[in-house]
């Protein structure tokens, strides 16, 4: 039987716990959202396949409980990740003060070359922000990672974002693909770690 998708990229979601890391895969994966709040214990993932750039790719999205105690846990996660969605809450100061030790964890455990991307989700409540998106931007330029501002309960950016994050490690792993692309490298690339050549098993 023919596979049904071209790519399987692994995403991975980390960032404080209550931030609307569950919500924002919930609304990617199956275009919902609830309002009650029920923490994740460990692990967990969700799938949705995406076209981009004339390819299936089938995301494969993992959910990590951001409550400290479960750290051992999640980080064994990152490894596999292609893609890692460092996720703070606008409304929340600590949450993007945080988003440096996430870094750091990144760092230690995921991958050399993993493409990372930073939301400041719940958007929607703008009444209540804390977080400047200025601020944000200026972290996501010094880090070179791509930045959105998302709502998991309006839908805003969601299916832009991690189609974002797919794109971004299809190009990257473009080099390893058959080689048919008549399509130059995006030079708003921004996601590339200079330092690192990836490492994406595909398929
Ligand atoms: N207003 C608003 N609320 C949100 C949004 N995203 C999530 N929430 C709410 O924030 C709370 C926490 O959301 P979760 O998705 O469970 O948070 P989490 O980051 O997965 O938390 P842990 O599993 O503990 O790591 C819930 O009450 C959600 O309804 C959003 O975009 N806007």
């Amino acid at each position: 039987m023919a596979k049904a998708y071209d790519h399987l990229f692994k995403l991975l979601l980390i960032g404080d716990s209550g931030v609307g890391k569950t919500c924002l895969i919930i609304r990617f994966a199956e275009d919902n959202f609830n309002n009650t709040y029920i923490s994740t214990i460990g692990i967990d993932f969700k799938i949705r396949t995406v076209d981009i750039e004339g390819k299936k790719i089938k995301l494969q999205v993992w959910d990590t409980a951001g409550q400290e105690r479960f750290k051992t846990i999640t980080t064994a996660y990152y490894r596999g990740a292609m893609g890692i969605i460092l996720v703070y809450d606008i409304t929340d100061e600590k949450s993007f003060e945080n988003i440096q030790n996430w870094m750091k964890s990144i760092k230690e455990n995921a991958s050399a070359g993993v493409e990372r991307l930073l939301l400041g989700n719940k958007c929607d409540m703008e009444a209540k922000r804390k977080v400047q998106k200025e601020q944000a931007n200026k972290l996501a330029r010094e880090h070179g990672i791509r930045f959105f501002e998302t709502s998991a309960k309006s839908s805003m950016n969601v299916d832009e974002a991690f189609s974002s994050l797919a794109r971004d490690i299809l190009l990257k792993s473009g080099g390893r693909r058959s080689g048919n692309s008549n399509k130059p490298p995006s030079t708003d690339l921004k996601t590339c770690d200079k330092k690192t050549t990836t490492k994406c098993s595909l398929g």
